[in-house]
């Protein structure tokens, strides 16, 4: 199978401090892909020059095929990669239903059909359509931050550290919320994270990135038999 994600000695930085110093990757359709680094490893970054968020510096990224290196983040976007960023970037002041259309927007659709088709996996949300984001709990952002990048029908979802400040009962939720998704929308995915144990849940392969480098991997056998001493250790 051709690879969905082809990421090749991709360097990036901020003015000029580089941050990735290289790395190589590439990932299957279908496959849910995880990385795991400690704090200030270049994990955000790498994420946000996939999605075309910061420049690159050097090396390449194609995307189902296609050479996305030069093209702009939104050009990204309708050729299906999706971001959940750090933090969930949601609109405080919007509703949930208003936030919801902004992934429309985003995806240059009017098309409420999409948007119920995303709330049936979202049982909670639909609960909370009228209230607005920055009266959600933390992982109820979560949450709606998922349900809008789904709005744009992306094929592959970067989701940066997804339980960064997220109580326990609702990580468990967005377990659950990711596997229905990876079943009923075959999407891929690369988890971003610092929490070993969600990762493992979640992953078909853990790369581990250390300085702006991929220094290591483990597949599901091994996560599973907690042989992962490679890791963010
Ligand atoms: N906007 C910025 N300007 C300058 N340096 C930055 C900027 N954003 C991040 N950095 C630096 O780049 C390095 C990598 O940061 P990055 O956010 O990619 O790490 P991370 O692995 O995602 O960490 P965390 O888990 O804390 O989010 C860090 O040294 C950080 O201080």
């Amino acid at each position: 199978m051709s690879a969905l994600l082809e990421v090749d000695d991709l360097r990036a930085g901020y003015g000029r401090v580089p941050i990735l110093a290289g790395v190589n990757f590439d990932m299957a359709g279908g496959e849910f892909l995880g990385i795991l680094g400690h704090n200030g490893m270049g994990k955000t970054t790498l994420m946000r020059t996939i999605m075309g968020a910061l420049p690159t510096t050097a090396g390449s990224v194609r995307f189902a095929g296609t050479d996305v290196t030069k093209m702009a983040t939104h050009q990204r976007s309708r050729l299906g990669l999706g971001l959940v960023p750090q933090g969930r970037e949601i609109f405080p002041t919007l509703t949930v239903m208003e936030n919801l259309r902004m992934g429309l927007a985003a995806a240059k659709s009017e098309d409420r059909a999409v948007m119920d088709g995303v709330l049936e996996d979202f049982p909670r949300l639909k609960r909370l359509l009228d209230r607005r984001g920055g009266a959600l709990s933390g992982g109820e952002q979560q949450l709606l931050a998922l349900a809008r990048c789904l709005c744009a029908r992306p094929k592959l979802i970067l989701l940066d550290e997804p339980t960064e400040g997220i109580q326990l009962s609702i990580i468990e939720e967005m377990i659950e919320t990711l596997q229905t998704l990876r079943q009923r929308w075959s999407l891929s995915m690369i988890i971003v994270e610092q929490n070993l144990d969600f990762i493992t849940q979640l992953s078909d392969r853990v790369l581990s990135i250390q300085k702006g480098r991929i220094t290591g991997e483990v597949d599901r056998a091994q996560l599973l038999s907690g042989d992962v001493a490679m890791t963010a250790a």
